[in-house]
């Protein structure tokens, strides 16, 4: 399920009127470029997420991986579990448009289905995991805890989420420590200041990052009793929550 090309991305290089971000077909074209040169340890990440999943999913039972964009966490999830069955959610059609070509690769076909749907009122049920890799942070905090709570309802017993999230730290000189790392890993990887200043603005209104104990009890609210920390790079933070 990999793109045979991988276009550069350099949507916030040129001079375009401020806008909050979207997943249109201008994002979803230079999407893989986007997340490898923006999220820190964005490679080793995938990787565990499939090394986590072969050990944490319930074997027959299908896992959802809500926000799939383009399919890199299924993809990643498919490598470790070849028999699994994949609901790949996602909201955004040109997404789902580059998912769906994807899915002519033979290791995909006939294992992930895509699902054009909002992951706040898809139905889940039977899963054996769920997966929301880098998806939470784009719904709105008010509805996170009702969310968390349906999807933990929608987990057979024994059952998983992965959940990983770009996160702030309420400490202002951490955050701001944290913060500054972030930019300077993508300035390492070609990005200029200015086009790291205009997608902020054009996130700021979207992404809302929260902070890691906020994540925990919402997951306790939810329900979830054993929540592991099991990545952390600068603010980026995977979990997975269980019982
Ligand atoms: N309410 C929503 N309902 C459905 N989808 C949504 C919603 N809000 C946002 N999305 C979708 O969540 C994805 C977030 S990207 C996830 C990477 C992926 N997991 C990957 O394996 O490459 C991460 C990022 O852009 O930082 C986008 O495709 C949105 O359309
Ligand atoms: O670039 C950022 O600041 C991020 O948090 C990662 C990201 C990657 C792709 C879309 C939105 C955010």
């Amino acid at each position: 399920m990999s793109a045979p090309t991988e276009p550069h991305d350099s949507l916030f290089a040129g001079a375009a009127p401020p806008t909050d971000f979207v997943f249109d077909q201008q994002v979803a074209r230079v999407f893989p470029d986007m997340l490898r040169r923006s999220v820190p340890g964005w490679p080793e990440l995938l990787r565990l997420l499939g090394l986590v999943a072969a050990r944490v999913s319930v074997p027959g039972r299908p896992i959802y991986d809500l926000g799939c964009s383009l399919g890199a966490t299924s993809a990643s999830l498919l490598a470790r579990l070849p028999q699994a069955r994949i609901v790949a959610v996602d909201n955004a059609p040109a997404m789902l448009d580059g998912l769906r070509a994807r899915l002519a690769e033979p290791v995909a076909a006939g294992r992930v289905r895509p699902v054009c749907a909002d992951i706040v009122d898809v139905p889940v049920s039977d899963a054996g995991l769920i997966v929301l890799n880098l998806t939470l942070q784009f719904v709105p905090p008010a509805a996170r805890q009702d969310l968390l709570r349906r999807l933990r309802a929608g987990l057979v017993p024994g059952g998983a989420l992965l959940l990983v999230e770009k996160v702030i730290f309420p400490d202002a000189a951490t955050d701001a420590l944290m913060d500054g790392l972030h930019q300077d890993f993508k300035r390492g990887q070609g990005y200029s200041a200015l086009e790291i200043a205009r997608k902020r603005a054009a996130l700021e209104a979207v992404l809302v990052p929260e902070d890691i104990e906020t994540h925990e009890e919402r997951l306790r609210a939810a329900g979830f009793t054993r929540i592991e920390r099991w990545f952390q790079c600068l603010n980026f933070v995977g979990w997975l929550a269980r019982g």
